[in-house]
């Protein structure tokens, strides 16, 4: 290897580093005086529709070789810690501490946010709905369980609108204070991780106990303080227990993704690329269901969700879930909601909001 080249190519980096942190902090002032007009005018500091339109810019600009991906990646970045510089998002999420909603809200907020673990589901709708917290995180699918019925139902009962969506890839590690996997007697684990990885438990370990504890931080701290002993746990519950790796994504199947919402107080602005959420109610009686998706069918929405779920108060009756492409205050979706509201029992818009970068 030549030594000169490097040096100079990395005076190169250092002198391109030198005008991008200028820039950075250029933009940042710029956007604080943005923030303080915001702050006058009584306007939310998130503004999604103005972030696609940043990242859509970006995409169009981009003459590479840096994917677009990587790029989205990086300004998500530059704009969320440019929020937290013009008011610290206080973000509530199912605890504890390193579980994968805490890692949701971190994908989604940046690391710069204020964030709070509280104990339920229920506990996250109701400090935000008191406005404790500007927004909450909580799970509302995964790829393989399906949906997350709780989160749903709280929803019937609550004012709070879904302001966003993140997926999170759930990816398990075995982590343990010791390096060597044959040292290891027991392995603290939650119920789901426990679901999740089976085959691979018992292909790799099949004559080691396996502890059921609350959450998959509980199971890292219990493996830090028992050398014999491994969690399965998250990237984030082993940086914050100082364990070592093991044995990264030991999870049965690859693509295994939950989707979070966002909840708060709200509704969202069109951005251009939204998604609706909502839940009805139809009538008893034959066509119903039919009648009621022929809005959506007559004006080319796409429902990219439909599933129905008991309704508590009446047994044997049922309201549908849906999810569907569009903003439900504009046409064609404003429209179809209009009609659908006529045929049906009980209607209630859970919000729109911008579709998550994975899913464009
Ligand atoms: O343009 C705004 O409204 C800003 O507050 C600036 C900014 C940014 O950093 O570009 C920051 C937060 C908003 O969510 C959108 C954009």
């Amino acid at each position: 290897m030549n030594a000169q080249e490097l040096e100079n190519l990395r005076k190169k980096i250092d002198t391109l580093d030198e005008n991008i942190l200028k820039l950075l902090n250029q933009r940042a002032k710029i956007a604080f005086k943005v923030g303080a007009l915001k702050s006058k005018n009584n306007l939310s500091f998130w503004d999604p529709k103005r972030e696609q339109e940043i990242f859509n810019r970006i995409e169009k600009l981009n003459t590479g070789p840096l994917p677009n991906q990587a790029l989205f990646s990086i300004f998500h970045e530059i704009i969320t810690a440019t929020r937290e510089l013009q008011h610290p998002t206080k973000v509530a999420f199912l605890g504890p501490e390193t579980t994968f909603s805490h890692m949701a809200a971190i994908k989604h907020f940046g690391k710069t946010a204020l964030f709070y673990p509280l104990p339920t589901i229920k506990d996250v709708f109701w400090e935000v709905e008191k406005g404790q917290y500007d927004y909450g995180v909580v799970p509302v699918e995964n790829s393989i369980e399906g949906t997350v019925a709780y989160t749903l139902d709280l929803f019937m009962q609550s004012e709070l609108k879904v302001c966003g969506e993140i997926y999170l890839k759930i990816n398990h590690y075995l982590a343990s204070l010791t390096h060597k996997k044959e040292n290891i007697e027991k392995i603290y684990a939650h119920p789901q991780a426990v679901a999740q990885c089976r085959n691979w438990l018992s292909h790799h370990f099949p004559k080691i106990a396996v502890e059921e504890v609350r959450s998959t931080a509980l199971a890292a701290q219990k493996a830090k303080d028992d050398p014999k002993s491994a969690a399965i746990t998250t990237k984030l519950a082993i940086e914050k227990y100082g364990l070592n790796v093991l044995e990264k994504y030991i999870e049965d199947f690859a693509h295994n993704t939950t989707r979070f919402w966002i909840i708060g107080q709200t509704s969202l602005h069109p951005t251009g690329q939204d998604i609706t959420s909502l839940i009805f109610a139809i009538p008893d009686k034959p066509g119903a269901l039919y009648q009621a998706l022929k809005p959506f069918a007559e004006r080319q929405i796409n429902l990219t969700k439909l599933e129905s779920r008991p309704m508590k108060s009446l047994p044997w009756h049922y309201l549908f879930f849906v999810n569907l492409d569009g903003h439900c205050s504009e046409s064609p979706v404003k429209d179809a909601l209009n009609e659908l509201k006529k045929i049906c029992a009980h209607l209630k818009i859970l919000g729109s909001y911008p579709k998550a970068y994975e899913r464009k």
